[in-house]
């Protein structure tokens, strides 16, 4: 970026760097490390911070401030915050800090609300979050080494972070704000490329914007091999570990890299995350407080992660992907002490009484829980399957090509696209369709003259049989299930990576739609124009197919649960905002989680559904007044 520029912003973030929110910065504040005991000094002193771990992306803004306040009443002095790069940089240069995304906002109802902030700007940022948090158009530039000191990785992370740092510095503790440390990159030891100027180029950038005086860190896991490529002078190295961890084993890891200055757990595993088709994950309410005690007693820091999770609405979730793919579900609860709902559970008031044992708890009730309602069944009716819809939600029609595309090539980033060719050959007898180099990235339901006739997917569906006549029709649409967030394989491109195989032939002449589908309902489809559905039957289909229904007012727009029984895999909007993926047939999620302000106290709510493989007979969905999971999911 231009230095004439950089001058410009850096002027400007010290020209609001003096006071924030009209008051002007007492000379007093301070915020720094005490190398000679061991531990941080706010305002000169000792101070230990008790941190819990809460994602403004993944709560929508109504209750950011109900979070907070019951995280501020469990007797926590301050939060961890992850800026995911995008969320807020969805398209190259187009920024977005309104909404659900105005983390300033966010941060200002901590500052009122008496919390401190850890925050976490990435550019990488992991979180089980789509990419880790890196926006997936970064991919458009072929054999970029994501997380590295590549040139083109590296202008699009500056012309980020002079957008986003500048307004941090505001709210840095010495400036008047409530930022007490800012997190450099995440566990980057366990990234292959271990590149050290990757890492000094961000420690420069982040002392350019933020100034010298800010506590600048790193958090990596507990190895030594982790904490060598993930730590570098000047960024004070943290440790994470969860409840399974000997403590003073990992604290003296942190010591041979930190020989003084306090010690600190960034990340203490409170519960963990979920998979699809896994075993829903817990963590020992007991357990975790025992353990927090036990390190509040050495005097240490600690961030529990999380304590109120979330959801990953939309395609926000990521995936891993160590021996197979695997996409993380829509709830990010994680066994949270703050349930998905923001509900406070047993094991926030276990972490409490712990946490009475060190600080002053703030007197007075802890917040309840927001009030779930049971609005009962609603029917559906079928809009029809997507191929005979193509007209609505792919207005541009189709790219031509002889080879797929994969969705960056289309510049399509998240979501599902359709892939159209016709048999090259009559198939009386079951042949079958395969992706010999596993390029379906990541599920693909295919059918033939609009019949559904299976699926493939990553790593464990690579062939499936198809029969039919030369010219038939072959639909293939794929889905986007959440791009890896972790390891040396978070640079996943999305839809037909390779060519498909059919018997003999390689199958060419594609037409690749890109599909507009959360815009097109963002408009009110299908809801506008029910005319036409209005005699539509209702039995169900089998294969890629939207269904609608509205959920009738009552007055009430209380929080409330989405159970899909008997219904498949599919996605979910309501008015018009995408709740997240739904797959009841695998679990362990079961219900999604719905809050009350995205519902209408007075107006019909408008229920839109893909159903990407089979609906159920009675076409009904269930709004309960409470989360439902299966723990039978998953491998024994
Ligand atoms: C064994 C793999 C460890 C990967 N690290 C994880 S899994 C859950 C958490 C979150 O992703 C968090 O964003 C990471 O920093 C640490 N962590």
């Amino acid at each position: 970026m231009a230095a004439a520029a950089f001058l410009f912003l850096f002027a400007g973030s010290f020209a609001f760097s003096s006071h924030l929110s009209g008051n002007l910065v007492s000379a007093s504040r301070s915020f720094s490390i005490d190398y000679k005991n061991n531990y941080f000094l706010k305002d000169g002193k000792p101070f230990q911070y008790i941190s819990g771990s809460i994602h403004y992306s993944r709560i929508p803004r109504y209750y950011w401030k109900d979070r907070l306040v019951k995280m501020y009443m469990t007797g926590l002095n301050a939060i961890q915050v992850y800026v995911p790069w995008n969320f807020h940089e969805a398209t190259q240069g187009v920024y977005n800090f309104t909404g659900d995304r105005d983390l300033e906002y966010f941060l200002k109802l901590a500052n009122q609300t008496g919390l401190l902030v850890i925050l976490r700007p990435g550019p990488y940022i992991c979180a089980e979050w789509e990419m880790g948090g890196l926006p997936a158009w970064l991919l458009q530039k072929p054999n970029i080494i994501l997380r590295s000191a590549d040139t083109d990785y590296l202008d699009a992370v500056d012309n980020w972070l002079a957008v986003l740092l500048p307004k941090i510095k505001p709210w840095l503790y010495t400036n008047g704000g409530n930022i007490i440390t800012v997190q450099v990159e995440n566990e980057y030891g366990s990234y292959y490329a271990c590149d050290f100027n990757y890492m000094r180029h961000l420690r420069t950038m982040f002392r350019f914007f933020l100034g010298e005086d800010v506590v600048l860190f790193t958090t990596d896991g507990n190895t030594d091999k982790e904490m060598t490529c993930g730590t570098l002078d000047g960024l004070y190295a943290t440790v994470d570990f969860g409840t399974d961890t000997n403590i003073s084993d990992a604290f003296k890891r942190q010591r041979r890299f930190e020989p003084q200055g306090p010690l600190v757990n960034s990340e203490f595993y409170t519960g963990w995350l979920d998979h699809w088709e896994d075993q829903h994950a817990v963590v020992d309410a007991q357990k975790v407080s025992r353990v927090l005690g036990e390190m509040l007693t050495m005097g240490a820091n600690v961030n529990m992660y999380m304590f109120e999770g979330g959801t990953n609405f939309g395609y926000w979730n990521g995936a891993d992907h160590d021996t197979r793919f695997r996409s993380v579900v829509t709830s990010y609860d994680y066994d949270a002490p703050l349930t998905e709902a923001g509900d406070p559970t047993d094991k926030l008031l276990a972490i409490r009484d712990v946490i009475k044992q060190f600080r002053e708890v703030p007197s007075g009730p802890m917040p309840p829980a927001t009030p779930k309602f049971a609005y009962g069944f609603v029917m559906l009716k079928k809009v029809g399957n997507i191929s005979s819809l193509l007209d609505t939600i792919s207005p541009l029609g189709p790219v031509r090509s002889e080879y797929p595309l994969t969705f960056e090539e289309m510049k399509q980033y998240y979501g599902y696209m359709l892939y159209h060719t016709t048999l090259p050959q009559d198939l009386s007898e079951p042949t079958p369709l395969i992706s010999p180099l596993n390029g379906v990235h990541d599920r693909a339901y295919v059918s033939v003259n609009g019949v559904f006739r299976g699926l493939l997917q990553r790593d464990t569906a690579l062939v499936m049989n198809v029969t039919g006549q030369q010219g038939d029709t072959l639909d293939i649409l794929v889905e986007n299930m959440g791009r890896v967030n972790f390891g040396s394989k978070i640079n996943d491109y999305k839809g037909l990576l390779s060519n498909l195989i059919l018997g003999k032939d390689t199958l060419t002449d594609w037409k690749i739609y890109s599909l507009d589908i959360d815009g097109t309902i963002s408009q009110g489809w299908p809801h506008s124009d029910n005319q036409r559905f209005l005699s539509q039957q209702r039995e169900p289909s089998v294969g890629p197919t939207f269904y609608m229904g509205t959920l009738q007012p009552n007055g009430l727009a209380w929080d409330t649960f989405l159970r899909l029984n008997g219904w498949t895999k599919g996605q979910v909007w309501i008015n018009g905002v995408n709740l997240g993926r739904y797959w009841p047939a695998s679990g362990p999620q079961q219900t999604l989680y719905i809050p009350g302000p995205l519902l209408s106290t007075s107006l019909p709510n408008n229920i839109t559904l893909l159903e990407l493989e089979g609906a159920p007979e009675h076409l009904r969905v269930l709004f309960m007044d409470r989360p439902q999971l299966n723990f039978t999911a998953g491998k024994s």
